[in-house]
């Protein structure tokens, strides 16, 4: 069994109570959510070296806008300089160095939500980005920015006039065979690029998305071009730019999200990202489509990786969040009888509101955690040239995935850091609480990385179009087998709901078949509204919105839901034996709380009759409930960092609420001073 002394004991106190009735080892736990050893060794030695640098110190009071900006700035160069990532990784696989940039920026994004997006977009989506659309003429950059750090980067997509549908962006470049030079430029206002990360103040290179424009006149669409911003030694913007920083958000305010308008600014031919379609230098445009599973790697790359990195940070945010209110749960108390008080962790009301997103916590990471190797492997393997069976299909079903999950994940860790905060009362409104700034931190990965509603309908397309392929008996083209299910579509049609006990609906077996037959009638469902919408003369376009609502409410999130019990069961099952019981018992609480979400589905699409099927998975949710409440505090244990990570006056180790609190309010800067302005104030006019 491997040691983890690295992780530190907890501290003794009143989480005792819960802590020592709990059916499993926590750190064993911990490992088995991380998923390897080496990876989880790594966070802490993180965590340890910057616990220890007074620049990453927490501030009680949040600092003025720019200093919150400069502080963002300085962490980053730090966490440079700590080089982290060990030197071997350089040369390692594909699989590995990703996973470990990944972890630390897991380890980061816990600590400060603003350094670890600046570090993704400033350094790894912008390298990545180099070597996926760029060829060996972009390898400067790439070793500029991933190994001495001379470059930070953004990228520049979104414009003031246009967002999600990016085909219509204005920005163009236009190329000049006589200097051998792209011509960048906006036409107005409503096409500066806007919301550009690190690009308010601190960028040399954005990576533009613009038109691209050959001397007879043609546009061939969006490309991707390496820009120089700023003079890297002194910060200092070129001659012909306009940029400016956006201004407060309501979180994550240490980026620099900016804007940039172009004035005809000129860059060498050879910034055009050019793996897939280069212009000469006479100006002629060539598609080098050569090698196609090396260019839908790549395109599958760029799709999905940065929203995987979301993913991954929307499980850390969400166990924060629970575990500030689950430990806060076991130790206050509020009413009670013979002149006891009880833990607000006791009442089932404050169970069913907690316990179903701390078993989505654990739910979500052991999907990730699977998913993300999956994804990986498939990249390593395209990128290198090797055959994968069915690519393309491959591409599209991980995109279908990626675009169901970050929504689901992302709107899952939004949902409980709101439901957190409330289940601490007026305490969790405290700043030292830090369940305000992990929600307000969190809330923008709802709309970036492609804004939740408009990526669920990609997946619903995606969706459809495997359902109308089974029905007409043609093969489902699924190759990670996420609707392998639909080649069963006769069998699943007739199933019904038959369960008479909560014991019956307590089994993965009954969550899985349910969600299968809930697929099924939602897809015939969305599938016979859309040809009812054709058959009115409508075109697939109108026919399609009109269709919308059925396709992510009803379908894309339950398809989302449906592959995170998936996978995370046959990661459980690898689990060694001890975890089991309170991981399934995490995992049917999980699916009978999301099931409770469709009830008005399965009795609509008619999967039962009466009012049994609703009883019986509320009461399964409820008992379940009360069965792993012995365990939660433990569970939360594996899934919080450090106290210093976590940096929560309400969720510490200690479990000493009132004395953390004390030491929260006593700490403030000038609390107990008089304050500056009390001679304004001050009732009697004689002072
Ligand atoms: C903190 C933050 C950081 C960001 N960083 C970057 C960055 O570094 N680089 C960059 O280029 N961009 C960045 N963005 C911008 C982000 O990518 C866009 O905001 C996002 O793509 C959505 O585009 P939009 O804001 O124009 O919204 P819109 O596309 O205008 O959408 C507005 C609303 O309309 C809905 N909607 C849109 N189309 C449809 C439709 N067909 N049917 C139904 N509903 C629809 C959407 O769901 C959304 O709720 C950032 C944004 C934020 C908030």
């Amino acid at each position: 069994m491997e040691d983890l002394s690295f992780i530190p004991d907890l501290p003794s106190g009143p989480l005792d109570v819960y802590r020592n009735g709990a059916s499993f080892n926590w750190k064993r736990l911990k490992l088995a959510l991380e998923g390897d050893i080496d990876l989880l060794k790594l966070k802490y030695k993180i965590w340890r070296t910057l616990e220890k640098d007074p620049l990453f110190a927490h501030h009680p009071v949040t600092p003025p806008l720019e200093e919150q900006k400069r502080i963002t700035q300085l962490q980053l160069k730090k966490i440079n300089e700590y080089k982290f990532i060990p030197k071997e990784m350089f040369n390692a696989s594909y699989s590995k160095r990703t996973r470990t940039i990944m972890t630390i920026n897991e380890a980061v994004q816990s600590l400060n939500p603003s350094v670890s997006v600046k570090m993704a977009i400033g350094i790894y989506l912008f390298s990545n980005a180099l070597l996926s659309l760029g060829t060996e003429r972009h390898l400067k950059f790439y070793e500029a920015t991933i190994k001495h750090r001379e470059i930070l980067a953004s990228f520049a997509l979104t414009e003031i006039a246009h967002g999600s549908d990016a085909r219509l962006m204005r920005t163009t470049a236009t190329y000049d065979p006589s200097t051998k030079e792209f011509v960048v430029h906006t036409p107005d206002f409503e096409a500066a690029k806007c919301w550009v990360g690190n690009l308010g103040r601190t960028c040399t290179h954005t990576l533009l998305f613009a038109q691209l424009i050959t001397p007879d006149g043609t546009n061939h669409g969006l490309h991707g071009f390496v820009v120089p911003i700023r003079n890297p030694d002194t910060l200092e913007t070129y001659p012909g730019l306009t940029v400016g920083d956006m201004g407060e958000k309501i979180g994550v305010n240490g980026i620099d999200n900016g804007f940039i308008m172009f004035n005809n600014y000129r860059i060498p031919r050879e910034n055009l990202l050019n793996r897939t379609a280069d212009v000469t230098e006479d100006g002629t445009y060539e598609s080098s489509f050569s090698e196609p599973s090396r260019i839908l790697g790549a395109a599958l790359e760029n799709l999905s990786a940065g929203r995987i990195g979301i993913m991954q940070e929307s499980c850390q945010s969400l166990a924060s969040a629970v575990s500030i209110a689950v430990r806060y749960a076991a130790t206050r108390t509020q009413f009670g009888e013979r002149g006891r008080e009880t833990p607000l962790i006791e009442y089932p009301l404050h169970q069913w509101r907690l316990f179903g997103h701390v078993a989505a916590a654990v739910i979500y990471r052991l999907y990730i955690g699977k998913f993300t190797y999956v994804y990986l492997n498939m990249v390593e393997k395209s990128n290198a040239g090797h055959r994968v069976d069915n690519l393309s299909e491959a591409v599209s079903e991980i995109h279908a995935m990626v675009s169901s999950s970050k929504p689901l994940l992302t709107w899952g860790a939004l949902r409980a850091a709101q439901q957190a905060r409330e289940a601490c009362g007026g305490h969790g409104y405290l700043k030292s609480s830090n369940l305000g700034d992990i929600r307000s931190n969190h809330e923008p990965t709802v709309t970036y990385e492609g804004d939740n509603n408009v990526l669920s309908q990609q997946a619903g397309n995606w969706l459809l179009r495997q359902y109308e392929a089974a029905r007409a008996g043609a093969d489902v083209d699924a190759p990670l087998a996420s609707v392998a299910f639909l080649r069963d579509l006769p069998r699943l049609r007739a199933a019904a709901f038959r369960a008479a006990r909560t014991a019956d609906l307590k089994t993965p077996d009954f969550i899985i078949s349910t969600y299968r037959w809930l697929l099924c009638w939602l897809l015939k469902h969305t599938h016979e509204k859309n040809e009812a919408e054709l058959a009115k003369g409508l075109t697939k376009v109108q026919a399609r919105n009109n269709c919308q609502v059925y396709r992510w409410k009803n379908l894309t999130k339950v398809y989302a839901e449906y592959l995170s019990l998936i996978f995370s069961l046959e990661a459980i099952e690898t689990k060694e034996k001890e975890l089991q019981p309170v991981l399934m018992k995490l995992f049917c609480l999980y699916g009978l709380w999301c099931l409770d979400d469709s009830l008005v589905e399965l009795y609509q699409g008619g999967y039962s009759k009466g009012e049994e099927m609703a009883r019986l998975i509320r009461d399964a949710v409820l008992e379940l409930c009360s069965e792993v409440k012995g365990d939660i505090v433990s569970v939360v244990d594996s899934l919080a960092p450090p106290d210093f990570v976590l940096n929560s006056a309400l969720g510490k180790s200690d479990g000493k609420l009132y004395q953390n609190l004390q030491k929260a309010f006593f700490s403030q800067p000038g609390v107990f001073e008089r304050t500056p302005w009390w001679r304004d104030v001050v009732p009697s006019s004689k002072l």
